[in-house]
């Protein structure tokens, strides 16, 4: 499927100045990308990824001493090192160089597994579109090879290999979210105490949205705690299409499937919303198995990976809130009776939208397929469940899923990035009137919903 809108993004004029109601750079049904001027994939080259790199640099300078105490000496030669390298990359990324190929260990044939995938990836588009720098290929790569190449940076040294940069933000994410933490914790706790109910599962559903909101990466690491988040009823106009009952039909219905699959996005109070679906889909019987999706290398700055899941576990096992503390005993009991499954795949933190998973890798594909429902959060991953294709919003959630369909998907997302399928004529060009940048700022949602199947065998 790729091809197809690799194709169209081949044929297609680069006219910056399309004029459409909605998006006036970037023509409809090709990939988003930084060359149109006025998108936000522009904005997002041009100035959040560097603001991203400067923090990120900033960071490593203020915790210079910290992080020398908990590595060792050697690690002072290697910040430094780092530190050159990233100030290097910001240069190629304002300045529009090409993307430079990963660090392949010939010698000693070390290299992580993604190093092939992502270089033959690079390649790939050199040869169909003659280029691919930062402002002008596929958003999805540019900015998820920033990514990679942040990691590949402490991959190659030998006291920081496995040195987590957004370690710290993340956590501050998580204390500085307490407050939200512990009313949901409250809720939690309430809810557990009886049989599943559909006004309190769609309740859940929509705390769990919202817990979205919360992602660094956006936010350009500055962490707010919106108690907005929780008064869903004020919240209920900004979802933009709600198709939580239909995901409650699934969660109650017989299936020949005892499992749910959750695929993460942001640490802190997101994760621990997911986390209270998780619970209550294992307590009031939905499924008899949760997996859980981690990435493996620090992503967005606000992924969840295995450590922050672990790391928040411990947060709320010593919690001095009384809910808190049981929660945190469930969960880790969850983990350790097998009710709970963490599963890391580098797949997550490839630059490939999900058309892309079948072919690169069919395991996780038919992984996927095993389960119920997957629950997809987060605009990352609406962008690579949506083929980073810049559709029209009308256009049905099966249509832009391209086949994209393992299972049922229950697709949790705020909105913050200009793409979108699946919401009723009128509504995008309603806000569009309001705010040219309404799909900027996570302030509207979507719970959407997908029961199409396409198996591979
Ligand atoms: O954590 P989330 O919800 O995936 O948000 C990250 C997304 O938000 C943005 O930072 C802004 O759209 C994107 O660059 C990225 O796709
Ligand atoms: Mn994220």
């Amino acid at each position: 499927m790729a091809a197809m809108s690799t194709d169209v993004i081949a044929t297609k004029t680069c006219d910056c100045n399309t004029n459409r109601s909605l998006d006036i750079t970037t023509p409809r049904n090709v990939h988003l990308s930084a060359f149109y001027k006025r998108s936000f994939a522009y904005y997002t080259v041009k100035l959040r990824m560097p603001v991203i790199l400067t923090n990120l640099i900033d960071n490593l300078v203020r915790n210079k001493k910290q992080i020398i105490e908990r590595f060792g000496e050697g690690t002072q030669e290697e910040l430094k090192q780092i530190i050159g390298e990233i100030s290097q990359f910001k240069y190629e990324v304002q300045t529009n160089k090409p993307l430079k190929l990963l660090i392949e260990d010939k010698l000693l044939g070390t290299s992580p597994p993604d190093v092939k995938i992502y270089n033959e990836y690079i390649q790939k588009q050199e040869t169909l579109e003659g280029h691919a720098t930062h402002f002008h290929t596929i958003w999805l790569l540019t900015e998820c090879y920033m990514y990679r190449r942040i990691w590949q940076s402490f991959q190659t040294k030998y006291c920081l290999k496995n040195f987590d940069p957004f370690e710290n933000q993340k956590q501050q994410s998580f204390a500085s979210s307490l407050p939200l933490i512990e009313k949901m914790g409250e809720y939690l706790i309430r809810l557990l105490d009886h049989e599943a109910e559909k006004t309190e599962f769609i309740q859940l559903l929509k705390l769990n949205l919202w817990g979205n909101k919360c992602d660094l990466s956006l936010s350009l690491g500055k962490v707010g705690d919106d108690n907005s988040l929780f008064d869903t009823e004020v919240m209920n106009p900004f979802i933009l299409c709600d198709e939580s009952e239909k995901i409650w039909n699934l969660m109650i219905s017989e299936s020949s499937s005892e499992i749910i699959d959750i695929v993460f996005d942001n640490a802190g109070y997101e994760v621990f919303t997911d986390l209270c679906l998780a619970d209550y889909i294992i307590t009031c019987k939905m499924a008899k198995l949760v997996r859980l999706y981690v990435k493996a290398i620090p992503w967005f700055i606000s992924d969840v990976m295995k450590h922050d899941f672990f790391w928040m576990l411990d947060q709320l096992k010593n919690s001095s809130n009384e809910n808190l503390k049981k929660i945190g005993h469930r969960w880790a009991d969850h983990i350790s009776n097998k009710k709970w499954t963490i599963h890391i795949s580098d797949f997550w933190t490839l630059p490939f939208d999900y058309t892309h998973m079948p072919k690169v890798d069919p395991d996780l594909y038919k992984q996927l397929a095993q389960a119920k429902a997957v629950f997809f959060k987060g605009d990352l991953n609406y962008r690579k469940l949506f083929g980073e294709l810049n559709w029209d919003p009308t256009t049905p959630v099966d249509q832009g899923l391209q086949n994209f369909n393992p299972t049922n998907l229950c697709i949790m997302r705020t909105i913050k990035a200009d793409i979108v399928c699946g919401i009723r004529k009128g509504i995008a060009e309603e806000l569009s009137a309001k705010d040219e940048k309404w799909m900027e700022k996570g302030e509207y949602g979507l719970i959407q919903f997908s029961n199409k199947i396409v198996s591979i065998d």
